[in-house]
């Protein structure tokens, strides 16, 4: 670094004096202006000036009380599901990248967005005097036993979801026949041209029952579409099949 002192000698000076066209200590010129180390080695009071801007706050609404507030969390979703979705292979993406509260709560306490930025050696020790326990992630109010993957255990071990009783599931199906089942364990839908028994994947329904009681009795196609054209209800409700519409009564 070129310094103002001319420990540099003639020849340094010289070449200096060819590029510029200058002398060094020659203020005109910003190129060669001296610049003071950071460290103020006459002055010793001047490194402290940096840390004391780390308690420098400033008063705004995004304060850490306001962002405790914020419901980013999915937990007062309407469509509150019910069962893990720790495993769940369809619906993991919802609430993956969604903040927990006790990462929210961590990044409040490092500093809001309002503070001033502070070096390293700050932070730390910042972070030492006000780290807690981690308060427990929010989750959704789910039955165990209900996720997505329970639902897959189930079909390929359940003998007879559809409640056939040893008919066959290819028979055609009046949409009068359909109306016909809406309790119990026997509640059947349409879904594109397929007649269902769904009610042993009511509790299993990421939407929860009661949607999906909607369908009960009835073509539910568009409702499904509505909600979830990406759904692959073939595949989930493969084991539980009675039949086909019948178009023609
Ligand atoms: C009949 C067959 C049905 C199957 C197999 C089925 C399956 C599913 C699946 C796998 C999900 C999770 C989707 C995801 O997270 O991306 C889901 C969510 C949902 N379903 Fe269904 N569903 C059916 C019918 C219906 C019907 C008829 C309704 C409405 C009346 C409905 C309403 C919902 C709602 C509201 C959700 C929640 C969406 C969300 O999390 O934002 N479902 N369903």
């Amino acid at each position: 670094m070129a310094s103002s002192s001319s420990t540099g000698g003639a020849s340094q000076d010289s070449i200096l004096t060819k590029i510029s066209g200058q002398k060094m200590g020659d203020t005109s010129d910003f190129t060669f202006c001296q610049v003071a180390s950071l460290v103020d080695e006459d002055n010793l009071e001047s490194p402290k000036r940096i840390p004391q801007i780390g308690k420098i706050t400033m008063q705004d609404d995004s304060n850490t009380a306001d962002f405790n507030k914020l419901d980013l969390l999915p937990q007062n979703n309407s469509h509150v599901h019910k069962g893990s979705r720790d495993n769940d292979l369809f619906t993991s993406n919802l609430v993956k990248n969604a903040p927990s509260t006790s990462e929210m709560n961590k990044s409040s306490e490092l500093g809001s967005p309002g503070d001033v930025a502070v070096g390293p050696q700050e932070q730390k020790q910042e972070q030492k005097a006000t780290t807690r326990k981690p308060v427990p992630r929010a989750k959704f109010l789910f039955e165990k036993g209900f996720s997505q993957m329970d639902w897959l255990k189930r079909t390929r071990t359940h003998p007879d979801l559809a409640g056939l009783k040893g008919q066959s599931n290819r028979r055609l199906i009046s949409m009068d026949e359909v109306r016909q089942h809406k309790t119990g364990d026997s509640i059947w839908t349409v879904l594109k041209g397929r007649v269902y028994n769904i009610s042993p994947y009511m509790k299993f329904h990421p939407g929860g029952m009661d949607m999906l009681m909607k369908a009960a009795g009835k073509d539910c196609t568009s409702l499904f579409n509505k909600y979830h054209a990406w759904v692959n209800a073939e595949f989930l409700l493969e084991r539980c099949l009675v039949g086909f519409l019948d178009d023609n009564q």
